[in-house]
């Protein structure tokens, strides 16, 4: 349950840059997500606020003070990995119990610790069985039952749903994410989807290339990143080309009102869900739908509008076929000019 605070930290491996100047500072209790594709650096950076790694330059501190000289074991940070890295030839009492072993505590101890920890990942009755004896999600929460018996300050989680089927990574998520509640753990998961990293975090901080891009509350990460790396990153948004002048964003889609200075080359970020279609009554920007696809719960739609194509997500019309001229509206409040 420490605040843990990363303080400028850089790493190279063979020369080539692959952390640079990451600051991030994780509040007490808080779960927080890193965020970004593969190869960006999330699993170094785990490993170096675990004490698993070494790195150039910077400082992890826990409570305010700096772990760098504690090994790993004395940190009070454990990693639960992707595929959970159980001993296949221990059975899940063992698992769970094996940290505790090794910090010398007396078997009484970690019995009691073990059945604590059985009850709360839900594996009562199973506690004799090995690893192979186990579903996916039962080893993984065996593998979150063992980082959790040695008590840690920090717990993270390296994509640790990744090998579940959708179904189970969904249980699993909310599984892991009531225990973290309950014990007001501060936790990292590392994770490449974006869903996920909305739906469990306190906070997202967005990784590219080695360099946190931006760290902010799910809503704000998404609705309102600082840069449009970050919103490429969230992907299938709208990109207008066009200008700032005298508080309108000026393009082949007419005038936006904005509360930016003028610029001669801006990008104005539609999100395709901030559009709304409606059939052609003469009012407002017109367009024509070139091709429709329905999802259920909502429909994607392709408006061209002066020879533009955007993208629109809307709720199923069924008075709306594919050629159709169509009314778009445009949520101006939640436009961003880049
Ligand atoms: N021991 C190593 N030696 C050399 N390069 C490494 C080493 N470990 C990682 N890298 C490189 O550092 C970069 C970041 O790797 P890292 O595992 O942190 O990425 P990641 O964001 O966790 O990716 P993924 O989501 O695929 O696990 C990658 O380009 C990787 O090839």
């Amino acid at each position: 349950m420490s605040k843990i605070q990363i303080k400028n930290v850089s790493k190279k491996f063979q020369h080539k840059e692959i952390l640079k100047n990451i600051n991030l500072t994780i509040e007490e209790g808080e779960l927080i997500s890193l965020l970004g594709p593969s190869g960006c650096g999330k699993t170094t950076t785990l490993k170096i606020i675990a004490g698993l790694m070494d790195f150039d330059e910077g400082d992890i501190l826990f409570d305010g003070v700096s772990v760098l000289k504690k090994n790993s074991n004395k940190r009070g940070a454990v990693i639960v990995f992707q595929d959970y890295l159980l001993f296949p030839h221990m059975t899940v009492e063992e698992n769970i119990g094996f940290g505790l072993k090794m910090a010398k505590r007396n078997k009484r101890d970690i019995k009691e610790v073990v059945n604590k920890m059985i009850e709360l990942v839900e594996l009562t009755g199973h506690g004799r069985k090995y690893p192979r004896e186990l579903s996916g999600g039962q080893q993984q929460r065996v593998a979150i039952a063992r980082a959790l018996a040695v008590e840690p300050k920090v717990l993270l989680l390296d994509e640790p749903f990744s090998n579940l089927d959708i179904r189970l990574r969904e249980s699993m998520r909310q599984f892991v994410l009531n225990i973290q509640r309950r014990l007001k753990i501060t936790t990292i998961l590392v994770t490449h989807d974006k869903e996920e990293a909305l739906l469990c975090s306190h906070k997202v901080a967005v990784m590219l290339n080695g360099q946190i891009k931006d760290y902010d509350t799910p809503k704000n990460i998404y609705e309102r990143p600082k840069s449009i790396d970050v919103c490429k990153f969230f992907g299938g948004r709208n990109y207008i080309e066009g200008r700032v002048k005298d508080y309108f964003f000026e393009s082949a889609l007419g005038e936006m009102k904005v509360q930016l200075d003028n610029k001669e080359k801006a990008t104005c970020v539609i999100r395709p869900e901030i559009i709304k279609i409606r059939k052609e009554d003469s009012k407002g920007m017109v367009g024509h739908i070139k091709s429709m696809k329905y999802g259920g719960d909502k429909t994607y739609y392709e408006v061209e509008v002066e020879n533009i194509l955007l993208k629109v997500i809307d709720i199923c019309n069924d008075e709306l076929y594919i050629g159709d001229r169509v009314n778009i509206i445009i949520d101006e409040n939640k436009i961003l000019v880049y």
